[in-house]
């Protein structure tokens, strides 16, 4: 399916290329897409990993649900429609983020599996790492981070994810993280092995004053 009105338009091919830039970054730049109810984690685990990344000198930008639905995706609703296009549009950014260089990480509920797989798909066979924040709904909703699952309950907003919208968790992440189990520090660890166990990035110490 094409979803491009534009006509008359003409591809511009750059004369510095992905690679040019990875190179010049010196480390492979690729989409870590975290996935997961609201208050699983989501959120806390992409800026950790942001920081721990960013200490070793390497270059990010994290893609956060919120934050972006104040301003590319702020006429979108939470319809299962919308949601599609807001997660359409994340994966269209997060692709030309990559191109950049740099490390894109994402931090969007992104309840449905074929709007994953789309996102996947605009990228080369391993630049896209999903992340499952695997945590039960009971846990997320004690959490509560902004009382939005009271207010859910409530009936004060309709079509909230795991209340009364769906979640399809994912069935073959690249990682899922425990975070009822884990600590954060131990999910942030299991994100840098995976990254260091795929080559893109290398298994130094972070420098003495990173801390
Ligand atoms: N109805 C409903 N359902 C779920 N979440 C809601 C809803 N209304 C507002 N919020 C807040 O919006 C954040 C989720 O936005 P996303 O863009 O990640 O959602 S989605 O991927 O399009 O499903 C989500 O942020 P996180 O808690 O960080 O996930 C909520 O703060
Ligand atoms: N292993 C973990 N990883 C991430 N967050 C955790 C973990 N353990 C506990 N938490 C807590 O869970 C909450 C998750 O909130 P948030 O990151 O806003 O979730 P989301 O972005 O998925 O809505 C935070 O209060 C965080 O401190």
């Amino acid at each position: 399916m094409t979803t491009t009105k534009s006509t008359n338009t003409v591809w511009h091919h750059a004369t510095i290329t992905r690679a040019d830039r990875e190179k010049l970054h010196q480390h492979k730049s690729v989409i870590i897409w975290f996935t997961g109810l609201s208050g699983s984690g989501k959120s806390t685990l992409a800026h950790a990993v942001e920081d721990y990344l960013h200490k070793m000198g390497i270059s990010t930008f994290v893609l956060d649900g919120d934050n972006v639905r104040h301003g590319l995706c702020s006429d979108l609703t939470f319809s299962d429609d919308d949601r599609v296009e807001n997660i359409r549009r994340i994966g269209e950014v997060a692709k030309l983020i990559i191109e950049s260089g740099v490390i894109t990480l994402t931090a969007f509920i992104s309840p449905f599996k074929s709007d994953r797989n789309a996102a996947r798909s605009l990228v080369p066979h391993g630049d896209f790492i999903e992340i499952y924040c695997q945590c039960p709904i009971e846990t997320c909703e004690k959490r509560d981070v902004k009382g939005l699952y009271k207010k859910a309950r409530a009936g004060e907003i309709p079509f909230f994810t795991g209340i009364d919208s769906p979640y399809e968790a994912p069935e073959k992440p690249e990682l899922a993280v425990n975070t009822h189990d884990q600590s954060l520090a131990e999910s942030v660890r299991c994100v840098i092995n995976l990254l260091i166990d795929r080559g893109i990035i290398k298994d130094t110490p972070l420098p003495d004053d990173a801390d």
